[in-house]
């Protein structure tokens, strides 16, 4: 089954934190790069979530998704923040998810005015369906949280509007009318999802200021607090519910309904050394697997230089943090190194160092067993 986490990223650190209390025992997953991620599954929850902060501004938003996406490959994305109403009809603390999102900065400036040619990306119809049906259950809301949901678009730009009258907000009026919320990743973070085969995205904006000239007193009245912890408590619910349905599906396609009676769930050929299997049917239903059937390498040298490998596909999807994938790296290249330098007859430092690689990676249970597996070759040795 798909154990690809769902990537939460967020602007602002009042926004983060918002999210990662919502997360049990995360766990820092450090890009080449230097983005430090947070992986850990939502509390009382299965989901597993990616958490990353991209900062303010489009630009790092589309950086940093490409970079989360390249990095867990999710099922979808979710951005989480705060925004500012531009409509009356919604109170500070309510939320919004973007239907669709306008870049609306782009134009162009001509001798009789500016013409505005926005960009626009739309949110996808099974995702916005289910973002509705959570709106509408309200479970997230058992808490007492009293904020309501509001689906419409969300204008994203370059500039925090704190005003009613200035040509900006003018602009917004006129040319984006129909936009119930203000902010500055939205855009950015759509692109990114847009040129990764249209990864599903959500956008969820809790209302902290009236975008109106009153910014400063709704900030120090802790609005954005308030009103990202009313959109974290609703993001964390719909991000359960994106997990449960990638579960669901990826349950049927193992059992497809339309598979017939007299074919098996799976049929398992293996092929070991040289043999060859072939397999012919008229017709297969269901998903189909080809794979090779890994056996373990005979060589202890071998099987170590796999592991390593292994250990970095883990790193790469979040199974490890980065502090235990460098320590068992560490140890496991002491006992690569350990292993081509001493005598068969004297093991035992080779077999302390696979030990200590199999405590860290003690929570990845595969891994666990392969380093077992590498031991009992060692040992096999001596
Ligand atoms: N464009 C825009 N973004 C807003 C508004 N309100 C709001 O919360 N946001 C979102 C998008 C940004 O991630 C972020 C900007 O808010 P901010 O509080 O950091 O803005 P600021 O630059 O005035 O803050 P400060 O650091 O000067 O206190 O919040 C708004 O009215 N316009």
């Amino acid at each position: 089954m798909n154990d690809s986490p769902i990537v939460v990223l967020t602007a602002l650190d009042v926004e983060y934190e918002a999210v990662r209390e919502k997360l049990d025992a995360p766990r820092v997953h450090r890009h080449p790069q230097g983005t430090r991620f947070e992986v850990g599954r939502l509390a009382g929850g299965k989901c597993r979530i990616a958490l990353g902060l991209v900062g303010k501004g489009n630009q790092s938003a589309a950086v940093l998704t490409e970079r989360a996406i390249t990095e867990f490959s999710p099922v979808a994305l979710l951005f989480v923040g705060v925004a500012g109403a531009l409509h009356t009809h919604i109170p500070l603390g309510d939320l919004v998810v973007a239907t669709h999102v306008y870049a609306f900065h782009g134009g162009t400036s001509e001798d009789d005015g500016f013409k505005s040619r926005p960009r626009v990306w739309e949110a996808s119809h099974g995702a916005d369906q289910l973002a509705r049906h959570v709106a509408r259950d309200r479970a997230w809301a058992d808490d007492g949280r009293t904020g309501k949901v509001h689906f419409g678009p969300i204008a994203a730009g370059e500039v925090v509007l704190d005003s009613k009258v200035s040509a900006y907000a003018r602009w917004i009026r006129q040319h984006f009318n129909d936009a119930l919320a203000i902010e500055m990743e939205g855009a950015g973070v759509a692109q990114a999802a847009h040129l990764n085969r249209s990864l599903p995205v959500v956008v969820v904006r809790g209302i902290s200021d009236r975008a109106d000239g009153t910014k400063e007193t709704t900030d120090r009245e802790q609005w954005q607090a308030r009103a990202v912890a009313n959109a974290a408590a609703y993001t964390v619910a719909l991000a359960e519910n994106l997990a449960g349905e990638e579960r669901d599906r990826a349950r049927s396609e193992a059992n497809d309904p339309k598979g017939s009676s007299d074919m098996p769930g799976t049929t398992r050929n293996v092929a070991k050394d040289n043999a060859r299997v072939g397999v012919q049917a008229g017709q297969v239903y269901g998903g189909i697997h080809v794979s090779s059937e890994r056996t373990a390498p005979a060589d202890p040298a071998e099987a170590i230089a796999g592991l390593a490998a292994r250990l970095q596909q883990a790193r790469t999807s979040g199974q490890l943090d980065e502090d235990t994938y460098q320590a068992a790296q560490a140890e496991l290249a002491a006992a690569g190194e350990t292993l081509l330098t001493t005598a068969p007859q004297d093991m035992g430092a080779v077999t302390l160092a696979l030990k200590k690689v199999r405590g860290l990676v003690a929570d990845v249970a595969i891994l666990a067993a392969e380093v077992g597996t590498i031991i009992a070759l060692v040992q096999g040795l001596s």
